[in-house]
C-alpha cells in the first residue's frame, strides 16, 4: 500500500503522559471526521482541530510508494541514536492508513509505535502506546487503550459520561484556541474536583516546537 503523509519531523511529544519524550511524528494527510477545508469546518463532525493534514507540501511529507519507504524515511528523521527510537502516528487520522505493513516495517528499524487517534475504528495489533481522543458526536469504536485525551471542554461530551471506557489514564487537554485561557482554568478546577483526571498542556506550543 502507498501512505500520503504530510509531514515528517523529529520533536518532543508535547502532550499527555509521554510529554518530554523525544519522537518523531508521521502525520498522515486526511481525516474522517473533517476535510480539513477551512469553509467546511462549520459542518464538520469535528471543529476545533489545530491542525493542517491536507495534501503532502509539510517538512518531510509526499506519498511514499511502500512500508519500507515511508520506514526508511522515519528512521532518517531520527537519526543515528538507537536508544528509545520512538515514533508517534498521526494526522489527520492515522488509522485511515496505518497497516500491519508499516508497523511491522517500522519495528524492524527499532521503533516503539504510538498512535494518536479519535477512536473510531479500530486499529491493527502490533501498536505499544494508544492515545484515544474522543470527539463529541462521532462514534467512540475503540474504548481501551494506554491513555484518553479527552479536549475540554466539549458540548455535549462531559468526561465522565464516556460509557465503558477502560484506559490506564485519563487526560483533559484545554482546546486550543481564542478561549484557551479560559479553558486552562476550568480545566485545572475539574481536575482538583476530580483527580483520577490530570492536566495535559500542550507542551509543544511554549517552547516554540512544531
Ligand atoms: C490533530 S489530532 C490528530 C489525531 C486524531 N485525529 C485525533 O483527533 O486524536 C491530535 C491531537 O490534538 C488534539 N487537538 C486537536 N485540536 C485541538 C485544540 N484546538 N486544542 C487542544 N487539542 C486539540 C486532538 O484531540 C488530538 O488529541
Ligand atoms: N510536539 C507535538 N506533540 C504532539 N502530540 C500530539 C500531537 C498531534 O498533533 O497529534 C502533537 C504535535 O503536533 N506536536
Ligand atoms: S479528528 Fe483529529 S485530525 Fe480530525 S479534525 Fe478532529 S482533531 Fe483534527
Ligand atoms: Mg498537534
Amino acid at each position: 500500500m502507498s501512505y500520503i503523509v504530510k509531514e515528517l519531523f523529529k520533536t518532543l511529544q508535547g502532550e499527555g503522559a509521554q510529554a518530554g519524550r523525544a519522537a518523531v511524528f508521521c502525520r498522515f494527510s486526511g481525516c474522517n471526521l473533517w476535510s480539513g477545508r477551512e469553509e467546511d469546518r462549520h459542518k464538520a463532525l469535528c471543529q476545533f482541530c489545530d491542525t493542517d493534514f491536507v495534501g503532502t507540501d509539510g517538512y518531510g511529507g509526499g506519498k511514499f510508494q511502500d512500508a519500507a519507504s515511508l520506514a526508511g524515511a522515519i528512521a532518517a528523521t531520527w537519526g543515528k541514536i538507537e536508544r528509545n527510537r520512538y515514533v508517534v502516528f498521526t494526522g489527520g487520522e492515522p488509522l485511515l492508513q496505518l497497516d500491519a505493513a508499516l508497523i511491522g516495517a517500522v519495528r524492524a528499524v527499532g521503533f516503539a509505535i504510538a498512535i494518536e487517534t479519535n477512536g473510531t475504528m479500530e486499529p491493527p495489533k502490533g501498536i505499544d502506546w494508544i492515545c484515544v481522543s474522543p470527539k463529541a458526536g462521532a462514534p467512540l469504536e475503540l474504548r481501551s487503550g494506554s491513555e484518553l485525551k479527552l479536549v475540554y471542554p466539549q458540548v455535549d461530551l462531559f468526561p465522565d459520561d464516556l460509557p465503558d471506557v477502560h484506559f490506564d489514564q485519563y487526560f483533559l487537554q484545554p482546546m486550543d484556541g481564542p478561549d484557551r485561557a479560559r479553558n486552562t482554568a476550568a480545566v485545572t478546577e475539574f481536575c482538583l474536583q476530580n483527580p483520577h483526571w490530570r492536566l495535559s498542556l500542550q507542551t509543544h506550543k511554549m517552547i516554540g516546537m512544531p
